[in-house]
């Protein structure tokens, strides 16, 4: 007789591992970075203070935060003839599958593949955080026949990832809500990517194999896919009444709501989302969009009433990139971009404490049966 076990479909609430990278802690709506609170860093630091934190486990000086930044920035360029690739791709290559494509395409640029000391995990992630940013920009403008933007030396690291998007200088301003979108990106505990990359790296499998298996996960719209989902649905809604009735028009149809509802937070509001609801306000008033605004805070509203369901990050992330002049389907290659680091910090976790993860089933087929 098998020993008894739980199950629970989706792995609903079930402790997947140890980890003292983050933990949602509901109850206190704190989002436990490293000790710290994600909303709290994400008002008063900058992306590149959560990278230190992610991958060192301590906020930086500023000196540390400056050679972070240099580190990163000699490592912007990618492999010669490396953009190749993305010609070879059909036109109607989503950026995400472009992404996955290009990731995998580093590992064998890596002399050091199968090193797994910490240490070279960490210096393997800065050039991914440096690398990945030009992948997401210019395989999106390949695919579109256009020029490849280099990557600008003299600005900060997210103000550059902005600039290589758009190919014109955000103000500083456009600049600030995009870093801080990164940093509310930066890292969330065991959504289904992190899972599939601690997956992986529990094989043994290099760190670029566990971070393209995470870039097929997020790009799903149960999960990161659901930010450019929401986009177009705002797109589609045209005005408040318009958005409204679509709502209810999929709310009668049984279709799920892209960017309401999460696993952990269902019957709260994503803190995230409340921060960037704020700046989509800001954003808003400044671009002199506040019908944006109040299309989403009207579309918040109906699924509260009809639903009791609340907005996740990916609700007010898209309006913001749409508001910041970014292509719709940038939005999860950015959220990817941005979570690049929360991975290899949980991809160095798992390699420095393995267990090869093997659940077993609950199996409802036939028995006895006999050819
Ligand atoms: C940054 C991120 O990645 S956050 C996630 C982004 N994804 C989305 O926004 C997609 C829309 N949301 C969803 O599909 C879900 O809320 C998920 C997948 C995120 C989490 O869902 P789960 O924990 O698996 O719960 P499940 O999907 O079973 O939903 C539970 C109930 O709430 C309902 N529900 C949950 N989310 C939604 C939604 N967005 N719209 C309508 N109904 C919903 C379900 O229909 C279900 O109702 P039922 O019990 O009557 O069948
Ligand atoms: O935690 C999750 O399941 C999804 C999510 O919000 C994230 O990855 O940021």
């Amino acid at each position: 007789m098998a020993e008894q076990t739980v199950y629970k479909p989706g792995l609903d609430g079930i402790i997947a591992t140890e980890t003292n990278i983050s933990y949602l802690d509901v109850d206190a709506e704190e989002i436990v970075i490293r000790g710290y609170e994600l909303i709290e860093l994400a008002e008063n630091k900058q992306y590149l203070d959560l990278v230190h934190l992610l991958l060192r486990g301590e906020l930086p000086t500023n000196s540390e935060k400056a050679s972070l930044e240099e580190e990163l920035k000699r490592e912007y360029s990618l492999p010669e003839n490396f953009f190749n690739l993305f010609e070879l791709l059909p036109e109607q290559t989503h950026p995400m599958d472009a992404l996955r494509t290009g990731i995998s395409a580093l590992a064998g640029h890596d002399t050091d593949l199968n090193e797994r000391e910490e240490e070279q995990t960490k210096h393997k992630a800065i050039r991914l955080l440096a690398k990945i940013p030009n992948i997401v920009a210019n395989s999106y403008h390949i695919l579109h026949h256009k020029q490849p933007v280099a990557p600008k030396q003299e600005l900060p690291y997210s103000a550059n990832f902005l600039y290589m998007i758009t190919g014109k200088e955000p103000t500083e301003k456009e600049a600030a809500y995009f870093d801080q979108s990164l940093m509310v990106y930066s890292e969330h505990e065991m959504p289904n990517s992190t899972f599939t990359a601690r997956v992986i790296a529990s094989t043994n499998s290099d760190i670029y194999g566990s971070l393209t298996g995470a870039v097929a996960s997020l790009k799903g719209n149960l999960h990161g896919g659901a930010n450019e989902a929401v986009m177009y649905m705002l797109l589609e809604g045209k005005t408040i009444d318009g958005f409204r009735n679509l709502l209810y028009e999929k709310l009668r149809n049984k279709e799920k709501i892209m960017g309401f509802g999460h696993r952990v937070y269902m019957k709260k509001m994503d803190p995230r989302a409340a921060l960037m609801k704020e700046a989509l306000r800001e954003l808003a008033e400044e671009k002199g969009r506040m019908d944006l605004y109040e299309m989403c805070d009207a579309g918040e509203e109906l699924m509260r009433e009809e639903k009791g369901l609340y907005p996740n990050l990916d609700y007010y992330a898209a309006p913001v990139y749409y508001l910041l002049d970014i292509p719709i389907d940038l939005y999860t290659p950015i959220f990817y971009a941005a979570r690049t680091v929360g991975l290899c910090a949980h991809i160095s976790e798992q390699h420095a404490n393995n267990k090869l993860f093997r659940p077993r089933v609950h199996y409802t087929g036939p028995r006895n049966l006999h050819p």
